[in-house]
């Protein structure tokens, strides 16, 4: 396998005396997606917490290209887009607003044009005027993807994107995360559809009863 961009070792998290995740590791090279599932509450939201560093696991460490992930760290900010839950969009500022202000403070290049093929890629061009509250729940996870779409990334790490999308998106996102990995990007995907993660994941890790590779 080409080297892993992101490595993760021995990922383990407690709670009380609940051991939710037990010694997890794995590996996503450039040009790669890998699957993680598991039924609810299995651990998988609080795997990709804790390697993104939104949680702190009790042992193990996760790195991107060699250095400690922590999505607070500017460095890391540079190569790591997370669409977890749906982000606290800014109240006041449009779709077309918002997704200008995440580009350009994440230094994209083209800002411009980038926001304007994402919002037409993600079916939220007759939207793009409109303020969040007034979005639809399945428009407000589209510009959750858009805003991870528009930024600078290496890698890009999601939780159940396919939520709340209609059957148009979920077959638009495993396309958009098709041309991620042709672009060289590494992707990891938390996902309960399971034609989702047999179209894009190279790879799958099993949390819970039936954990292992997969
Ligand atoms: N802060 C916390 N304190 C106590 N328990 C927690 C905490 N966060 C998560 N858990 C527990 O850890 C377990 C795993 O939760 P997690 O959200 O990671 O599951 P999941 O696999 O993502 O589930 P789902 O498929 O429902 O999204 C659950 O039993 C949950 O109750």
């Amino acid at each position: 396998m080409a080297d892993a961009l992101l490595t993760v070792r021995g990922i383990t998290r407690r709670f009380g005396d609940r051991t939710i995740l037990s010694g997890v590791d794995l590996d996503v090279a450039a040009g790669e997606a890998v699957g993680v599932v598991g039924p609810n509450g299995s651990g998988k939201s609080t795997l990709l917490r804790c390697i993104v560093g939104a949680d702190e696991a009790d042992d193990g460490e996760a790195t991107l290209a060699g250095r400690v992930l922590d999505e607070k760290l500017p460095e890391i900010r540079r190569d790591l887009a997370v669409v977890m839950d749906d982000l606290d969009f800014f109240p006041d500022l449009s779709v077309v607003e918002h997704l200008d202000l995440v580009a350009r403070a994440h230094a994209q290049p083209d800002a411009e044009e980038v926001v304007n093929v994402v919002i037409g890629e993600v079916g939220l061009m007759e939207v793009s005027g409109q303020l969040p509250s007034t979005l639809s729940s399945g428009q407000r996870r589209r510009l959750a993807l858009a805003s991870a779409f528009v930024r600078p990334r290496r890698l890009l790490v999601l939780d159940e994107p396919e939520a709340r999308l209609d059957v148009d998106g979920v077959a638009w996102l495993g396309s958009k995360l098709l041309a991620e990995k042709a672009a060289g990007r590494a992707v990891l995907l938390v996902s309960h559809d399971p034609a989702l993660v047999e179209r894009v994941c190279d790879r799958v890790v099993r949390l819970g009863p039936d954990a292992g590779d997969g």
